[in-house]
């Protein structure tokens, strides 16, 4: 049957083939100027055909683009409501143009997204490329393990996190040397998903007061750690050192934790009566740990990815520390998780976010979703999201080998300060992304409101400013999702995190991608460490030139001939370059800009150092 434009579109009908899909819409917009327009007319133009529907009403729709109509965007916004009533959360997806062909033509995706999600529920190796199960949520409901040494194993670790924060804070659990008499602070130690779930929840929920207050070693940035070991002064011998990392051999994380050590030795602390780990059993940190005697270890288990791992240990007992009630963050999550198992894409929250995301980017990531919270609580929640949906879905293959280079940029800050900032690009600018919203309803705990102009209070302002970015993106035709909550409490955070770890999941089902592996990490750290193998050649043969009489400097070629590594001449430059702003390198001659004039030694004679 061929389409409005002369171009035949793929005839089946539930059985349509998506990718055959996308092709024709691609051909098919190639007749319409306008982008927007184009892509509309297009989805409709394909569905309807081959869904063999009356297509009239919807050609005219999606010719004037998005609905603007406000009682027929008022129709849309209740049709699509969802809510989740125990929750009090809401989403918004009427400002979102997919079309009711679209959704059909989704359906059977959808049930086999579901599908197989049921499966990873039930332990399938739904991480087939590293023959690993997936069991984010029993995490939040340990009925739902799939064996009872799993299930014990959640609910033991539970209890023991649970158990060692009450006597951390009631200091039954004591620093050795704090005149406190008790651990006032917290000091992470971890990255990627080691880290960024404890600084969300923190953000998120300490109390202004938490009996523990926290800070993060996220980096291997010398200059970061110091700063950090600096603003904890004196209280670093009431600190409690939670050095977090799945693997247990992160080169960033394993670098905290002998810069912190080395802090402890000069303050003439006994790191190991203030450490605690978090690692899968027999790690080498857990190794270390259960060797020196540290006062805790907790386990992470094979069966959860770091960026999902937020309710684990990983991200409870940091919590717990704080005062955060986590026994009500797992039941926030576990209520979303059970909303998001009913197969009607409608009311599946998480559906309806990946119906979104595959109608707003086409399925392929072509637009970004910038996510903006209207709460300075949930400031970290993009930085947070940008692992979870980017190291999920930015994938070069997919399931079945296909190279597809997948994924879903995610940036964000929070409103309404970003209005301030880089809202005019997305108002009037390249059209490259979808927004989403996060409304949070109450302002502040009741009673402590006031009215700073008749009738209106700050947080109107605030609320006003969402509603009137969200309205005016859309005026010009930029799509958005709006996630509405009552408050930012335990409950509603833990629900924020399932609705996205669902919402990856199943999108990544749709697409036929492993979310659950990260192949791509891999790369950049193989090349760092073969980055620092050169380095120590590099330096064995200046610190050799240093000890030649009188010195011999050497040009950049010459280093580069004597570690048997021409071709590396530029990462020998860098090297260089970085060891001269560091003392190890002297620059005889030249400068670092013009690297053909440059004479280097070694900073010190050391015969001691080879190179192979
Ligand atoms: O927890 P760790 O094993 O130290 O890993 C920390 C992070 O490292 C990696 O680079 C992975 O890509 C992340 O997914 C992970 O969260």
């Amino acid at each position: 049957m061929a389409s409005i434009s002369g171009i035949r579109s793929p005839s089946s009908s539930s059985a349509l083939n998506l990718a055959s899909t996308r092709s024709s819409f691609r051909r098919v917009s190639l007749a319409f100027p306008s982008h927007r327009s184009s892509r509309h007319y297009t989805h409709l133009t394909t569905a309807t055909h081959s869904l063999a529907r009356d297509t009239s009403s919807d050609l005219a729709l999606l010719k004037k683009g998005l609905v603007k109509d406000p009682r027929a965007l008022w129709t849309r916004f209740v049709d699509w409501l969802y809510q989740h009533k125990e929750l009090g959360l809401y989403i918004d997806v009427s400002r979102v143009g997919f079309t009711d062909d679209f959704v059909n033509i989704m359906e059977p995706k959808f049930q086999a997204a579901f599908k197989a999600m049921q499966e990873l529920e039930k332990g399938a190796i739904a991480n087939p490329d590293e023959g690993r199960m997936v069991g984010h949520y029993w995490l939040r409901n340990s009925n739902l393990a799939p064996s009872s040494r799993l299930k014990s194993q959640i609910d033991n670790t539970l209890e023991a996190v649970s158990a060692f924060a009450d006597d951390v804070i009631s200091g039954k659990i004591k620093p050795p040397s704090s005149p406190e008499g008790r651990f006032t602070q917290i000091l992470s130690v971890g990255i990627g998903g080691s880290a960024l779930g404890p600084q969300f929840v923190a953000e998120a929920l300490a109390p202004d007061n938490p009996p523990l207050k926290i800070r993060f070693i996220d980096n291997t940035d010398p200059a970061g750690i110091d700063h950090q070991i600096a603003q904890l002064g004196d209280e670093l011998a009431s600190t409690l050192v939670i050095v977090i990392s799945k693997s247990g051999g992160t080169p960033e994380t394993r670098n905290g934790l002998l810069e912190v050590q080395r802090a402890f030795r000069e303050a003439g602390l006994d790191f190991a009566k203030q450490g605690v780990a978090i690692t899968q059993e027999n790690s080498l940190l857990d190794n270390t740990a259960r060797i020196e005697g540290w006062v805790a270890r907790f386990p992470m288990f094979d069966w959860v990815g770091g960026r999902t791992s937020v309710m684990s240990a990983v991200g409870l007992l940091p919590a717990a520390l704080q005062g955060i009630n986590i026994r009500e963050m797992l039941a926030g999550a576990a209520l979303m998780d059970e909303a998001n198992r009913t197969t009607v894409v409608k009311n599946n929250p998480a559906a309806l976010l990946a119906l979104c995301w595959y109608w707003a980017s086409d399925g392929k990531g072509l637009k970004d979703m910038v996510v903006l919270p209207y709460k300075d609580s949930l400031l970290l929640f993009s930085r947070y999201l940008q692992q979870l949906v980017m190291e999920s879905l930015g994938k070069e293959f997919d399931l079945d080998g296909n190279r597809v280079n997948q994924g879903l940029t995610v940036y964000g800050n929070k409103g309404s300060t970003d209005q301030h900032a880089y809202i005019q690009q997305l108002r009037e600018g390249v059209h490259n992304f979808f927004a989403t919203f996060i409304e949070v309803l109450r302002d502040r705990p009741p009673g402590h409101d006031w009215e700073l102009e008749p009738g209106v209070t700050c947080g109107d302002y605030l609320f006003g400013m969402l509603q009137g970015t969200r309205a005016a993106l859309y005026a010009n035709d930029r799509e958005s999702i709006t996630v509405t909550v009552q408050e930012v409490t335990p409950r509603t955070v833990g629900a924020l995190i399932a609705l996205y770890e669902r919402a990856v999941g199943i999108y990544a089902a749709i697409v036929n991608i492993n979310a659950y592996h990260q192949p791509g990490v891999e790369a950049g750290k193989k090349a760092a460490g073969e980055v620092l193998a050169l380095q120590k050649r590099v330096l064995a043969i200046l610190n050799e030139a240093s000890c030649k009489q009188p010195i011999e400097p050497l040009t950049l070629q010459e280093v580069a001939d004597r570690c048997h590594a021409p071709e590396d001449i530029e990462m020998i430059y860098k090297i260089i370059a970085h060891m001269a702003a560091n003392d190890r390198a002297i620059i005889a001659e030249g400068s670092c800009g013009s690297p053909r004039s440059l004479k280097v030694f070694g900073g010190e004679c050391n015969m001691d150092d080879s190179y192979a």
